[in-house]
């Protein structure tokens, strides 16, 4: 047991500057505090991060224990996030289905939970946001929620709603208007808490790392909308992978085989339901890509 001082009180890193950690308590006070030397022994760059809650003396101004992450994104690095908004246009830039399947992996990967906003729905008609919003119908499956929205038609209230008292991330690709949405979400705060956001913005322009902001409705955002790699997470083999596609798992024991891979099997559940259309085809067709990009750059290496 690591004895709490009667000084300890807890709070939550909104940003980092040059070793020093900016730290939030409950009562909405920032306080200054650096790392205390037994927390930063490993020296590796995720001993505290944004969006770590911890135990800190407000009166030493030392950071004593990191509490026990949710989660952890490494870029941007930050932890504890509630929900990941995963941010594209329908068009302009055009949609990109592989990208998104990615960016869905990395939330699974990772443990955060993802939210999908489709913006500048005033750049297509009726018809063409249907037929869209059908090659997207497989988030059902998921149970991932989707907001289709323009920040210039319409106002994105259901979203304010959505991340009410959460710590949201966005990310998606350049050009996509995350900041518009951001800035949206914001808006109203910088009229009610102007000294915590003049805070902030000061350290928004000393550190390239994610900054925590608040929102004045409840809850905070990250305002580094970097969450946007192209990069497969380190899936380490075939189970890591299928257990990242969750809409396979209650019907893989119906395969054949109980190791099925879904792949060149015999009598494979998965392979009928996509055939039947019951099974999204642009999700199969990821995990066949995804598999074959792993076992071809990374799992042979170790054979
Ligand atoms: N037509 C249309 N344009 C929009 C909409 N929302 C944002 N834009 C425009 O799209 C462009 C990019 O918006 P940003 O908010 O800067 O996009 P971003 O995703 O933050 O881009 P990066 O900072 O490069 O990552 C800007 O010119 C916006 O005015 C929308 O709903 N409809
Ligand atoms: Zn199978």
């Amino acid at each position: 047991m690591i004895k709490i001082s009667t000084t300890s009180t807890i709070g939550r890193v909104l940003y980092k500057i040059k070793g020093f950690y900016y730290i939030e308590n409950e009562e909405k006070n920032i306080f200054e505090c650096k790392l205390k030397g037994i927390n930063k022994r490993i020296n590796r760059k995720d001993n505290c991060v944004v969006g770590d809650i911890v135990e800190f003396d407000p009166r030493e101004k030392i950071i004593n224990k990191i509490l026990e992450r949710k989660n952890i994104l490494k870029r941007p690095l930050v932890a504890n996030i509630d929900l990941l908004g995963i941010v594209f246009s329908i068009k302009s830039p055009n949609f990109d289905m592989e990208r998104f399947n990615l960016l869905l992996l990395d939330c699974f990967y990772y443990n955060v939970k993802p939210f999908v906003i489709i913006n500048k729905i005033d750049l297509v008609n009726n018809k063409e946001l249907k037929i869209f919003k059908n090659s997207l119908s497989f988030l059902k499956n998921l149970n991932i929620d989707v907001f289709y929205i323009s920040t210039i038609t319409e106002n994105i209230d259901t979203i304010k709603e959505y991340t009410k008292n959460k710590v949201t991330a966005f990310g998606g690709p350049s050009g996509v208007g995350k900041s518009t949405i951001i800035n949206l979400l914001q808006n109203e705060k910088e009229l009610e808490t102007g000294e915590i956001s003049k805070k902030l913005s000061r350290g928004r322009h000393t550190t390239k790392g994610a900054t925590i902001l608040h929102l004045n409705y409840g809850g905070y955002i990250i305002d580094t909308p970097g969450f946007s790699s192209l990069e497969l997470p380190n899936i380490r083999n075939e189970k890591e992978l299928l257990e990242l596609f969750s809409e396979f798992y209650e019907y893989s024991i119906n395969c054949k085989f109980n190791n099925c891979l879904h792949i060149n099997e015999p009598n494979c559940y998965i392979k009928d339901l996509v055939e039947k259309n019951k099974l999204s085809k642009i999700r199969y067709d990821f995990y066949i890509k995804t598999y074959n990009t792993l076992k071809n750059e990374r799992w042979n290496k170790y054979d």
